[in-house]
């Protein structure tokens, strides 16, 4: 069959994007590896499909793949592109969006200069809901690795996150320790690793190993899970400009109960088709 698709991205987190609101799409986890593959494939960090709402007051349901096959629950560099796709190609004319997510609800809008804010809804900190197998709901975590021990804030921002402080983000162990965090026996749906350096209150360095993906150049909801843990940890202040190494986001929370909003951009690089098996 031949497929039509965007490639788009936000901070050069990129995405093979698919609109099956018309015809259901028959995509395999072989499908989703080869869509992704850099050498065979059109080459993503994440594969996005638009369908049709499954729920009234909802204007699309947005399904996120990771480069390895595996669907998850929430995508927030995504969730940018996902607003900026569905506009450009005539799906609604409607700026602020409801989108359902496998972790809930989130409210993309497109602003007037071309950036996206998103609601990202409210981060889950209770270790069931990360999940992360812990008796503590302490706010800084050891967690052993090996030899070494870290110290983790877990968040929830849909999908699992585990952010550490570092002095230097340059020279933070992200392709080293990032496997062995993404897949630690205390967080059983694996886990995206963060490594954060704070410049000042207003303003991080991170990078994030992604769960399914590897190293990005950017992790939306990681900025926003990093902002959290370092609010939390009383290092942070909102709002927080996020330095990633695709760019810059701006993150707000104003603590707990309330939702964490996203702003940066999302570009379309291209539109082509491909045969697939
Ligand atoms: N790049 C994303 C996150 C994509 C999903 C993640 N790898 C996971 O497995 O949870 C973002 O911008 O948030």
């Amino acid at each position: 069959m031949r497929l039509r698709f965007t490639k788009m991205h936000g901070l050069g987190n990129d995405f093979v994007v698919l609109d099956a609101t018309r015809a259901p799409i028959d995509l395999t986890p072989e499908r989703v590896r080869f869509l992704a593959d850099r050498h065979f494939g059109v080459g993503c960090d994440q594969l996005l499909v638009v369908e049709a709402p499954t729920q009234p007051g909802v204007d699309f349901r947005y399904r996120i793949f990771n480069a390895d096959g595996g669907e998850v629950e929430q995508c927030g560099n995504g969730a940018r592109c996902f607003v900026r796709f569905v506009h450009d190609r005539g799906l609604t004319d409607k700026t602020h969006i409801r989108v359902e997510t496998q972790s809930g609800l989130i409210e993309p809008r497109l602003e007037a200069d071309g950036q996206v804010t998103v609601d990202m809804g409210e981060p889950r900190l209770d270790p069931d809901d990360v999940p992360f197998d812990s008796d503590s709901d302490a706010v800084v975590q050891p967690l052993s690795l090996g030899d070494v021990r870290v110290l983790i804030t877990a968040v929830s921002m849909g999908n699992p996150h585990a952010v550490q402080v570092v002095a230097d983000v340059d020279a933070a162990l992200v392709t080293t320790q990032g496997p062995s965090i993404e897949t630690h026996a205390r967080f059983p749906a694996r886990v995206n690793a963060g490594f954060m350096q704070v410049v000042d209150e207003h303003h991080i360095r991170l990078r994030v190993w992604e769960r399914g993906a590897g190293e990005t150049l950017a992790c939306g909801t990681g900025a926003c899970a990093a902002v959290v843990a370092g609010i939390l940890r009383e290092l942070l202040v909102s709002p927080v400009q996020v330095e990633t190494r695709g760019g810059a986001l701006s993150i707000a929370w104003d603590g707990p109960g309330t939702p964490v909003l996203m702003t940066g951009p999302a570009v379309t690089v291209f539109e082509a088709e491909i045969e697939l098996d």
